[in-house]
């Protein structure tokens, strides 16, 4: 199993791509680009996703979306952001859910 330490040590490099030579990586030339083309990589690659989905290859599927994370990890250090802002935010709302559950439980 893939330990989510990647997200780590990914973010660290794409942070450390951010004032790096654009002729010297693709993360650098796409900071380089700025926020308009990290925007439309974003979106190509969430179609992408769409239509691996649709033509049912499992492993097409996961490429695609490894491509989508990767470029939304590229939005968030773009932004100032990282995954630990998104896994705080899924965090605060898995607690949101358990008082929802407990609510309709105790309503039910
Ligand atoms: N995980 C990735 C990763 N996933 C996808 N990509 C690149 O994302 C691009 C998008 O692919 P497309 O399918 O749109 O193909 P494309 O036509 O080549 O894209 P464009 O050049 O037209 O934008 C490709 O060039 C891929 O190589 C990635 N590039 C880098 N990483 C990671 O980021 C790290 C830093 O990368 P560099 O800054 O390039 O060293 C690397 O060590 C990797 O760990």
């Amino acid at each position: 199993m893939v330990s989510s330490e990647i997200l780590d040590r990914l973010s660290a490099t794409l942070a450390s791509r951010r004032d790096a030579d654009p002729t010297t990586s693709y993360v650098a030339k796409l900071f380089h680009k700025g926020q308009e083309a990290i925007l439309k990589k974003v979106g190509e690659e969430s179609f992408e996703v769409v239509m691996a989905a649709k033509d049912g290859d499992k492993r097409h599927l996961v490429g695609e979306i490894a491509d989508l994370w990767f470029h939304t990890l590229v939005l968030l250090a773009h932004e100032g952001l990282s995954h630990e802002d998104v896994l705080a935010e899924l965090a605060r709302r898995e607690g949101i859910s358990g008082i929802d559950e407990k609510a309709s439980r105790t309503a039910g």
